[in-house]
Formats: C-alpha cells, structure tokens, sequence
C-alpha cells in the first residue's frame, strides 16, 4: 500500500467524552493499548545522517508520553565502547575486521534488547543501526522471531541532497566520534563514511514481503506500508507518517487571567479579568517580538470563553478546539482549593499523592487529558508554526511531550499566566524561550502537600 501523507487519516476536532474515560475506580493505569506480552523491536534501516537518531529518539519520547515503556538501543554507541577511535578503513565494508567488530556490536545490542524484554522492562524496543544489507535485517527478524519478538523495520531513505548536508553539518559535527576535531575534517570523513555504506546498501525491496516495514522516503513525502500487525505498530507507523523536519516553533500561552482565576475557583468558563484583557491586547505584540515581522502562523484555541477572547486580538487564522478545553474537574468544578479541601479531604489527599493518575469525580486525571491530546500532537507533528492559547493542566501536558518531562512531575510543573512560551524543535532537543508581560496577574499555582486552606488569600 503506498500513501501520502496529505489529507490521511485527519484526526477528529472532539473531545472524548468523559464518560467513555470513566472507570469504576476512578483510576487508569496504563493507555492498556495492547496485550501486555506485545513486544516489538522497531528496526531502523538507512544510510548514515539519514535522520534515524532523531526519528528513534522522537518515537520513544512520544510513546514515554503516552505511558508505552520503550527504549532505543543505539549500535553506535556499543561500537564506540568497543572501537572508540575508528580508522578511516573501519568503516570500509571490504575490510574483515571492521565488518566483524560492527557484527559484534549489534550482536551485543540484540542480546540486551533481548534481555530487557525478558525482564519485563517494555513493550517496544529501537534497534538503531543502518541494518542497510538484506542479510542482516534476516539475521536480526530470525533472531527476534525466535525470541517472540515482533518486528517493525523502519526505513529512512532520502535522496535529497540539502537535507542530506544539513543533517550532516548540524548533527555529525556534533557526534561523539568527532569530538574536539575540525568540523570540516570530520564532515569529509563522515561522508567517506557514507561512501562505504553505500557500496553495500541495499533499500527493502519487493522479496522483502514478509517483512513488516515502513518506508519513509525523504521525510514522509512519500511512505511505504507493508503487513503492519497489529494496533500499537499501526499508532507507531501513523506517528512517523506524521513527522516532518521542517524549521519550525510552537509557541504556548496559558490564556489571559480570568475572574475565576481571580477568586481563587477551578474550571468553570468565565470571562477575562481586566488583567486578562489587558494580556490579550499585548499577546500581538509579544508574538511580533518572538516571531518576527511577518511570520504566518496559525492560532489554536480551546472552546472556552477566556481561551478566545485572550486571542481575539492576534491577526491570524484561528482554529477552535474542544480536545484543548481545561482537564474536567467534574464535581469540584467552579470549587476554590480550599472548598475542595473541606468538601472531600479524602480526595484532595489523594490528589496531591497521584496528581498524574487522580481522576475528580466525574471528570478527568491528566492521564485522561494526555490521551484526548494525541490527536492534537499529531496535528503539531504535521504542522508548521503554530500558536496554542490554553489551559493550565493542557499546556502542562504538552510541554511535557515536547521537553520530555516525566508524569510525576508534569502536573506540578509551574506555568505561570501572562507569559509566553516558544518551543523549536531542534535535532536531538527541543530550544526554549519565555517571554513575560508586563501585566501582574494571580498564581494559581499550589505546591505539593500544601495545604489550601491556608493559601486562600494568595490567589486573589
Ligand atoms: O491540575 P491543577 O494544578 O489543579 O491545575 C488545573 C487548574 O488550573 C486552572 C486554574 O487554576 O486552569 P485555567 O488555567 O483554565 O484557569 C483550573 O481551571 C484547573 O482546574
């Protein structure tokens, strides 16, 4: 089957309702996506500085966020424990020697995936390697299958030359084999380097049918799907349909202060404060001076009041979202900390212990809110330069996706009103810069085991 990846599978602009995320005991451990014995090893294919690193990196982070335990074995690395200076003639495929030491290490790669599976660790791994001769992806699906382990190669071909150039400048300059050398040296010797790989690659191919595999060809333009399995490789392969590598940010803004955030109340879809207001006439402005003059972007809104009307002022397309509405604090809606406090105690203890997984009483927990928020990342994924007026509770959740926060510490992250935030995403990271107005507004943040009670004169 061969697709693009124009106009597949948009994803729908609904909130999931709160009743399908409702369980009997208010708690969810895990997205419980698939059998818990799934194991799938997810085999890169290509030549080097063909982005592999960095799509197995992004795979990993994204299904972190989506609580799937994964983790990228990176041949490279066991190379480098073993041979850390290669010659120039290592890496040519002629010479005995250098073929069996990058034997060894992949060899040595399989046997820990292999382990960690074993003990239970996860449920997907990365194999990142180049995998680029036919035999070695047999050895590798032969070694798997008998291990009862699926496999999902992943190939990265790209024959665009400037994409090529750029991976090499910005991120094999930077490897670990060229540390301290002259960049120039050490981008002619990588692309020696890729000559000798050439000589042997071999793309998959058509007598390759029995494999499951994804062919992305110069990132994602065109893709190539053959035998997926099952449910969690289709999320893995519809995720990498939707990377690009296009220079782009993402800016993130809570909306401006709102009367509710005012006296101190949770939820609830009040107006701005005169504050509030005041940040929605400066946001333009802030917006100029992170993004430049000129720069076209779009604005995605939740469907609250106070979320539209921070952004009425930005001259922009603007989009409308109901996945992008506040976490559902169900029956505490409209409630101060404190009222919360004193109305269910036991909750709020609970809350304060397992803020990730506590689910309010006929609302939602941040686990909840992450997997109404997949689509959206995967519409951030697929798009440009974007700007999200949202939540407290929502931005936490996808600054977490971006920056890699871990669930124990996203819903206590601090993410003050009336200041901006811009994401770029970078080849092994992600750049961040805030921008803060000049305009006081209230915290609505609450510390850890505080308690509310005594904190009620703060938020106003
Ligand atoms: O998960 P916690 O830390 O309670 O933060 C979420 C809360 O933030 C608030 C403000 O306190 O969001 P919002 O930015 O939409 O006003 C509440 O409406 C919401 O329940």
């Amino acid at each position: 089957m061969i697709m693009t990846t124009n106009g597949v599978f948009r994803p729908e602009m609904r909130r999931v309702p709160t009743g399908e995320l409702l369980k009997p005991n208010r708690k969810t451990n895990g997205v419980g996506v698939q059998a818990e014995d799934t194991k799938i090893c997810v085999v890169m294919v290509g030549l080097p500085a063909r982005g592999k690193s960095l799509i197995a990196q992004k795979v990993v982070r994204y299904l972190h966020w989506l609580s799937i335990p994964a983790k990228t074995f990176n041949v490279g690395q066991y190379r480098r424990t073993a041979t850390p200076n290669p010659s120039a003639e290592f890496f040519d495929t002629s010479n005995p020697e250098g073929e069996r030491l990058r034997k060894a290490a992949a060899e040595a790669a399989v046997n820990d995936m292999v382990k960690w599976f074993s003990e239970g660790q996860g449920l997907i791994a990365i194999l990142d390697a180049t995998n680029s001769t036919k035999s070695r992806r047999r050895w590798i699906q032969d070694r798997c299958q008998a291990e009862g382990i699926e496999t999902l190669f992943v190939e990265s071909k790209c024959d665009d030359e400037d994409l090529i150039m750029s991976n090499i400048k910005e991120v094999k300059t930077t490897s670990p084999d060229y540390v301290g050398q002259d960049p120039e040296a050490a981008a002619q010797d990588f692309r020696n380097r890729i000559r000798n790989y050439e000589k042997v690659y071999q793309t998959i191919d058509e007598d390759e049918y029995d494999l499951t595999y994804v062919k992305l060809i110069n990132v994602g333009k065109r893709v190539v799907i053959n035998q997926i399995q099952d449910y969690l490789q289709s999320r893995v392969v519809y995720y990498l349909m939707n990377l690009h590598i296009k220079p782009r940010s993402i800016w993130l803004s809570r909306h401006g202060e709102s009367q509710y955030n005012l006296s101190g109340k949770i939820g609830g879809d009040a107006d701005l404060s005169e504050r509030g207001e005041a940040y929605a006439r400066a946001l333009p402005g802030l917006v100029k001076q992170s993004a430049g003059e000129g720069r076209k972007l779009t604005v995605w809104t939740s469907t609250l009041r106070r979320t539209i009307q921070t952004a009425r002022f930005l001259e922009f397309e603007k989009l409308e979202w109901k996945a992008l509405d506040e976490l559902d604090s169900g029956v505490c809606d409209g409630l101060t900390y404190a009222e919360i406090e004193s109305a269910y105690p036991e909750d709020f203890r609970q809350r304060d212990e397992d803020k990730y997984n506590y689910r309010y009483l006929g609302g939602e927990s941040y686990r909840d809110v992450v997997i109404r928020l997949e689509p959206i990342i995967m519409e951030l994924e697929r798009s440009e330069n974007i700007l999200i007026v949202t939540h407290q509770a929502i931005l936490r959740c996808i600054y977490a996706y971006f920056m890699n926060v871990e669930q124990e510490r996203s819903p206590w992250m601090e993410v003050p009103l009336h200041t901006l935030i811009k994401l770029t995403p970078k080849a092994y990271s992600t750049q961040e810069e805030r921008l803060k107005a000049d305009i006081p507004a209230v915290s609505t943040f609450r510390e850890k085991g505080s308690s509310a009670k005594h904190q009620e004169g703060d938020a106003a």
